[in-house]
């Protein structure tokens, strides 16, 4: 027996009841919930990532819809308890569903919702973020003035890279991916290579179409190329940002052997999911190569770092907060409950 999970209850009345894993921002959430007819219970217990054991305690016996979390195993075990508990549907806040089971939710009549979309844009500017932070040296800086180690300025205090004329690859480029080529390309005139499954015909119009706009103002025109192979991207891009879905096809996509082939000084990016690189390897690359950089949002273990990434001074680390804008945020709670209302 589940040991029970404290609750918050809006609307107790509600003919259909919808559990939500998590407190999500702002309110327009759960007024389009109470408003058809729900009676929302959102688990208010002090714990960051809630196990198995505690989701089956929330949905209980009966429970129509979910509102999770990208932190939860949604596998056979829930989606059965909450087939057998007359549900029909389990929406996950957030565009990435990795952590979703999708073939023990078909089997169980579950129907699952994500997120995109509203967090394409944020996503992307938190990577641009990385990219600057790691190119620039903006953390290693930061912590070198808060130790009041600066005692004037020096030819080679803190010399990055220029980003300006230099090549941004984009591995996975979807929504996201494209979001950052665009800013990569627009904010700082770089070509771009990029490498996915699937053409990405409107980023290389968008491209050309810059590129022949500043041809036409006298500047240099920036270029695109699709690479025949992800290693095309890691050997000639000098920024290098993380777009994939994580499945078994990008699991471990950066190891030894293609960090290998990227250039000494590049800058590595991942904002995608932890386990698309290999983070291990990570490490002892950064070790190695003082002046290779990365800048990262997620971690392969989380909320875990592997041992001695804290410690590299050309790492720049921050937790799994590129979708974090209010906007955003409140966005994916909204398309959350809305997921929830379409079944
Ligand atoms: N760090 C964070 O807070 C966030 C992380 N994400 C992650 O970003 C991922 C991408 O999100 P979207 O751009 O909205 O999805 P999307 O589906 O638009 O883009 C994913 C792209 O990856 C490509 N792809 C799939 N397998 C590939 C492979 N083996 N090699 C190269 N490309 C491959 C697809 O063809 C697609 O173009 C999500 O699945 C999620 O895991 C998304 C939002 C926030
Ligand atoms: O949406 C996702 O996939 C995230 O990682 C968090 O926004």
């Amino acid at each position: 027996m589940a040991k029970p999970v404290s609750i918050q209850v809006w609307n107790p009345s509600g003919k259909y009841r919808v559990v939500s894993t998590k407190s999500m921002p702002g309110t327009r959430w759960i007024r389009l919930l109470t408003d058809n007819d729900c009676r929302l219970e959102i688990c208010t217990e002090h714990k960051t990532i809630l196990s198995v054991d505690d989701i089956l305690a929330l949905i209980g016996d009966r429970c129509d819809g979910v509102i999770g979390q990208l932190t939860e195993d949604w596998g056979d075990v829930l989606f059965s308890a909450l087939k057998r508990a007359g549900g029909t549907v389990f929406s996950n806040m957030a565009v990435g569903y990795n952590n979703v089971d999708v073939e023990a939710a078909n089997r169980n009549g579950i129907a699952i919702g994500n997120t995109p979309g509203v967090l394409t844009e944020t996503t992307a500017e938190l990577a641009a973020s990385l990219s600057l932070a790691a190119a620039r040296r903006i953390v290693e800086a930061d912590q070198f003035m808060r130790a009041g180690l600066y005692d004037g300025w020096l030819p080679h205090l803190f010399v990055g890279n220029l980003l300006k004329g230099q090549t941004v690859g984009v591995i996975g480029a979807g929504r996201i991916g494209s979001a950052y080529a665009r800013m990569m390309i627009e904010g700082f005139k770089m070509n771009l290579i990029y490498y996915d499954l699937y053409q990405a015909t409107r980023l290389e119009n968008f491209v050309t179409a810059y590129g022949q706009f500043l041809k036409a103002n006298g500047e240099e025109p920036v270029t695109w190329k699709r690479a025949a192979t992800m290693e095309d991207v890691l050997r000639e891009a000098d920024v290098i940002s993380l777009h994939p879905v994580l499945d078994k096809t990008t699991y471990h996509l950066i190891n030894p052997e293609r960090l290998a082939i990227m250039k000494k000084e590049a800058v590595l990016v991942n904002a995608s999911r932890g386990p698309v690189i290999d983070e291990a390897a990570l490490v002892e690359h950064l070790k190695a190569n003082p002046m290779f950089r990365v800048g990262l949002d997620v971690f392969e273990d989380e909320p875990y770092m592997k041992p001695g990434l804290a410690d590299m001074k050309n790492a720049v680390v921050v937790p799994h907060i590129a979708s974090a804008s209010k906007w955003t945020r409140e966005g994916m709670a909204t398309l959350s409950a809305l997921n929830v209302l379409v079944w």
